[in-house]
């Protein structure tokens, strides 16, 4: 579950609320901490390709930044407290804003402009003319009793922080979203929870520490997808599957599965078209249960079973074929009117989308006790291959 990422945050926040006592004792994490593990998301993100974590990395920092210029004091002050009170609107729309809203590319001058400005925006509510416009809908002012600055626990904080963050997490379950976009809530949650508990000494550190933490092990589950999984099926690739075979338990069977004149297919509708019944055979193949699916390469899959009961192989493998033979793929009619209102017209004379069928051969084998990865896949394949000799849209198991 891609919620991993948020971890830190969430080991955070139970500090917070069940062992406050440990953060006075908590020892100093090492200076420049937050620079350091900023600076190793930045050298593996740069490492990758991975751009859009800089943009999370100024956001913390430049936040990290404006705390420690100017939230040392006794919160007492003016200015302290106008700027305690900002930051939680602060946090609140730029951490939503850069959630959702569409990022430039990072290696272009706007992307290095918004980067720039991320970093740097935060220190703008030092000014207390500035913080003073955010402070007009902080939480802390307009949710709590007037009287917040005496009582020891902004309690309006903590229904907001609870009431956003529990929309956000919301939203990020049902869409079943990637650990990036969990470790970005994360981050988030951290600097609120820092602002919760914003009179211990060196809370700011850890919170950053923790929003730190999350985008890299944000960035450990994107490296992993980027050597295993394979993106267009999202199921496994080649590499996940030999290292499978090479712990290949006692009693097992491996399957080779290929759709049938697949060139033939993309000859006729394109290689998009194409794309999108590998994409449905991943999709079939995750939904059933009782192996483990692999894209070995091309229009070819591997299934690991483990067991060696041949009825119950022969049964899942013919469910298998016989769902993708009775999908029908919808397709949109490559002719397709150019305007808008000639469109109208026609959609209403006819249907637009037409329906094709496709099929897969699978050629399956029992594991012997001398098997090697390479003799059970090459059995395998020359099932495949006699599968396909015997006329297609079939199951051969030897
Ligand atoms: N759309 C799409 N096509 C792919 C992809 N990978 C491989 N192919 C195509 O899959 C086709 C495989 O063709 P062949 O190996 O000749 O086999 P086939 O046409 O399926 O014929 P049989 O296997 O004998 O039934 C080639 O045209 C490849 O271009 C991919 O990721 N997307």
């Amino acid at each position: 579950m891609a919620i991993f990422a948020a971890l830190p945050a969430i080991i955070w926040a139970l500090v917070v609320w069940w062992f406050p006592s440990w953060l006075q004792p908590m020892p100093l994490p090492v200076p420049g901490a937050v620079s350091a593990a900023l600076g190793l998301v930045f050298l593996i993100a740069a490492f990758f390709r991975q751009w859009h974590w800089f943009y999370w990395c100024a956001w913390i920092g430049g936040i990290y930044a404006t705390i420690q210029l100017g939230l040392q004091q006794p919160l007492a002050q003016k200015e302290v407290s106008q700027l305690y009170e900002a930051l939680p609107v602060w946090l609140s729309l730029s951490g939503l804003l850069l959630a959702f809203v569409k990022k430039p590319l990072l290696l272009t001058a706007r992307g290095v402009l918004a980067f720039v400005t991320i970093g740097i925006l935060p220190l703008l509510l030092l000014l207390p003319a500035v913080a003073d416009v955010f402070v007009l809908l902080s939480p802390v002012g307009i949710l709590t009793l007037p009287n917040w600055k005496e009582s020891s626990f902004p309690v309006g904080l903590l229904l907001w922080t609870l009431a956003m963050g529990g929309v956000w997490a919301t939203y990020l379950f049902y869409k079943a979203t990637s650990a990036f976009a969990w470790s970005q809530w994360a981050a988030w949650l951290a600097m609120m929870i820092f602002l919760l508990v914003v009179q211990h000494q060196q809370a700011s550190t850890w919170a950053a520490l923790a929003a730190a933490s999350g985008l890299l092990l944000a960035l450990a589950d994107q490296m992993l997808k980027l050597a295993y999984i394979d993106e267009l099926t999202e199921l496994p690739q080649r590499r996940a599957l030999m290292s499978q075979l090479q712990h290949l338990r006692k009693r097992s069977a491996v399957c080779m599965l290929d759709v049938d004149h697949f060139k033939k297919f993309n000859d006729r509708y394109g290689h998009e078209v194409g794309d999108q019944v590998l994409r449905l055979l991943g999709s079939i193949l995750k939904s059933h249960r009782g192996f483990k699916a692999y894209r070995y390469g091309g229009e070819e899959f591997t299934l690991v079973f483990f067991h060696s009961d041949e009825a119950k192989l022969k049964d899942v493998l013919e469910s298998v074929r016989s769902e993708v033979a009775n999908y029908p793929l919808k397709l949109r009619e490559p002719s397709r009117p150019k305007s808008k209102s000639k469109g109208k017209e026609e959609r209403g004379k006819k249907d637009e989308t037409k329906t094709v069928k496709v099929t897969v051969s699978l050629g399956a084998t029992i594991r012997k006790p001398d098997d090697t990865a390479d003799s059970i896949l090459k059995r395998a394949d020359e099932n495949l291959y006699a599968a396909k000799k015997a006329g297609r849209n079939r199951v051969l198991v030897k």
